[in-house]
């Protein structure tokens, strides 16, 4: 039987990503792979002033990101990822370049470093998209406390999601779940959880019973 070994949960800032990562891994025993925020060198500098470290930023994304894969792909274990190197190039890169955080010529550099790396990225089994609204982020951002992302405005948080919905329209190179977590709590209501767990469940099933 074929085996899920990558699953990646994708999702705005403060759509639980990480939460629901330790939470899947603990339920099926995955393992995890999470970005280190804390040996991040640029994000702080990044949230005080995005264009001058628009460029630098990304580059650390998409090499750290790049790494998780390769590490996701050698590891024999099933690995879940908090966040897809897709929305790296696709809803962060880009939002960058367009809301003009991004020069032109770094944007084209950017994208043609992310087309060398194409033929070593390889899509997730299963991702899993975590939808919410502008209220439920700002809640669990402020939550958290991150003093360095208490700079971040709506607008980003809102031109980000029409990314999202853009790129997950189109998302077409594995199996997908859409979850929409604004009326859920799966940290706090077990049901919540047990609602997550079905929909992966069936998926999983649908995905890989036949080919045993
Ligand atoms: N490619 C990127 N470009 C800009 N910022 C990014 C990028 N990837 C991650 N970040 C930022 O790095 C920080 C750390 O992200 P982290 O992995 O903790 O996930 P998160 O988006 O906060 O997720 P969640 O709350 O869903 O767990 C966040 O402020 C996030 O917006």
């Amino acid at each position: 039987m074929q085996k899920l070994k990558h699953i990646a949960i994708a999702g705005n800032i403060g759509a639980g990503k990480t939460s629901l990562a330790k939470k899947l891994a603990h339920h099926y025993g995955w393992q995890t792979e999470f970005e280190a925020v804390d040996e991040n060198p640029y994000l702080e500098d990044f949230y005080s002033d995005m264009k001058q470290w628009s460029f630098h930023l990304q580059v650390y994304f998409l090499n750290s990101r790049l790494n998780q894969v390769k590490r996701i792909r050698e590891n024999d274990h099933t690995v879940v990822q908090d966040r897809s190197i897709y929305e790296d190039c696709f809803v962060f890169a880009k939002n960058l370049h367009q809301s003009g955080n991004m020069s032109e010529r770094d944007y084209r550099n950017y994208l043609e470093l992310f087309d060398s790396m194409a033929p070593v990225i390889t899509p997730p089994d299963l991702l899993i998209y975590l939808r919410a609204d502008i209220p439920k982020l700002v809640g669990q951002i402020e939550k958290r406390g991150r003093t360095y992302e208490e700079s971040i405005r709506i607008d980003y948080l809102k031109n980000l999601n029409q990314h999202y919905e853009e790129w997950i329209k189109k998302y077409e190179i594995g199996k997908l779940i859409i979850i929409d977590v604004n009326q859920l709590d799966y940290l706090k209501n077990v049901e919540d959880f047990a609602l997550i767990i079905s929909k992966i469940d069936t998926e999983v099933h649908g995905l890989f019973s036949h080919h045993s």
